[in-house]
């Protein structure tokens, strides 16, 4: 293999087929199962979305109350993992108690070596009903307070504001919240899931390829994005200083997190939709907070483009919107996480129903091959 033939970090290498969902750059759209995304995000609760991606077709009433009563079922962490959790290092990143929070999910199941499809369904119903409650605990566990324990009376994204913050808030954030986890659900071959399915080629179990992925996303080049974004607005501090402070980022060739996409080049075909609901959210919460941090976004946008050509993608909306539901700026990746258990396991399903072992190739650009010397001649 020559040089040339390389494509570095894989880009536009073609690795295999999926039926989940389809990235389509050229019109900017992107489909799960074949439904357009932003249909899902508005007409649809974020559990529907779900069911559709690990079952193939949206689910009429009958199946989904079954399907919902599956998930409450598998709500609640054990004991023995709370206790652990409590031990955690407090300055540890919420995406690091994650990680080994769902590394233990797998070490205290005794089903984790069933591969079956009904053991894999299980699972990642399991996995997709503790999560939330993961995060939820681990964030009240690092502020000294007592972890609220899930309640089966909830839905989906209700119930993980309860376990948060011990209340529901306004239906206007609950909607922003359920449009975030739709549209964070799922988006084919990218680094977290292409890492998932490569843990699960060897047919290792769908613990391990979670857990892997998690260490995937927390990248800021990946799904760490979103956390970024909101630690630059904060560092922007006002709509006034905005433009400057872009301008000046970009003079001194800075990488503007939140913004840039390895298969979008002009644009993210789920940008609109979060935007829409983080400005709803925002005319809705109506704090001079709230203005000022859509201003400073909308300008940044506006600059970027102009700019540089480059748009925002999902992490740019999704990073300001979590902020201003109360959410600290950490635990922003780890909800991407309550979201994307959706579309790794169904990832890892896929990868498994016709499993070829992930093994590519790479080109040597080491030393020449050459003798050991004695270590005493060295
Ligand atoms: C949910 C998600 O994971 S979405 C992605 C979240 N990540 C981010 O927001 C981090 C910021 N963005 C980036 O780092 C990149 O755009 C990535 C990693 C997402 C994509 O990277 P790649 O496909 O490798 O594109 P690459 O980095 O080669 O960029 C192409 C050109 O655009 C520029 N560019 C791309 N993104 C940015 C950015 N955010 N800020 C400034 N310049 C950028 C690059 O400097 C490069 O310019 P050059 O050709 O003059 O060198
Ligand atoms: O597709 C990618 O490379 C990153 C991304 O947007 C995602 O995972 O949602």
């Amino acid at each position: 293999m020559t040089n040339a033939e390389v494509k570095y970090g894989l880009a536009g290498v073609l690795a295999d087929d999926t039926a989940i969902s389809k990235v389509m750059p050229e019109i900017n759209s992107l489909t799960y199962r074949g439904y357009k995304v932003q249909d899902l995000a508005t007409q649809c609760r974020f559990e529907e979305v779900a069911y559709l991606i690990w079952n193939g077709e949206l689910p009429n009433k009958a199946q989904l109350g079954a399907f919902n009563a599956a998930e409450k079922a598998e709500r609640g962490i054990s004991k023995d993992l709370l206790s652990v959790m409590e031990k955690f290092n407090k300055k540890a990143h919420p995406m690091d108690t994650l990680r080994t929070a769902v590394s233990f999910l797998g070490q205290e199941d005794d089903t984790t070596e069933d591969s079956s499809p009904e053991g894999l369904m299980e699972k990642s119903i399991r996995m997709y009903a503790r999560i939330p409650e993961i995060v939820a605990a681990d964030f009240r566990l690092r502020n000294g307070k007592a972890p609220i324990p899930t309640t089966k009376d909830l839905a989906f994204s209700e119930n993980f504001f309860h376990m948060c913050f011990g209340e529901v808030p306004a239906p206007e954030i609950i909607k922003c919240f359920d449009i975030s986890m739709t549209l964070y659900a799922e988006h084919s071959f990218n680094a977290s899931t292409f890492t998932a399915r490569t843990i699960a080629s060897s047919t290792s179990d769908i613990y391990s390829a979670v857990t892997g992925a998690i260490g995937s996303l927390k990248g800021p080049l990946h799904g760490g994005a979103n956390e970024a974004v909101m630690h630059m607005l904060k560092e922007v501090g006002s709509p006034e200083a905005a433009r400057e402070w872009m301008l000046d980022a970009l003079a001194t060739k800075k990488k503007i997190m939140g913004f840039g996409h390895r298969v979008y080049r002009s644009g993210d075909s789920r940008v609109p939709t979060m935007t829409e609901a983080y400005k709803k959210m925002v005319d809705v919460i109506g704090t001079v907070e709230a203005k000022n941090y859509w201003e400073m976004s909308r300008i940044l946008d506006e600059t970027m483009v102009a700019e540089k050509g480059i748009y925002p993608n999902l992490d740019f909306p999704a990073g300001p919107a979590y902020y201003l539901m109360g959410f600290e700026i950490p635990m922003f990746t780890p909800i991407f996480v309550v979201s994307r258990i959706t579309g790794w396991t169904a990832h890892v399903m896929e990868q498994l129903a016709n499993n070829k072992l992930i093994r590519p190739l790479s080109n040597y650009n080491g030393a020449a091959q050459r003798d050991v010397v004695a270590l005493g001649e060295r």
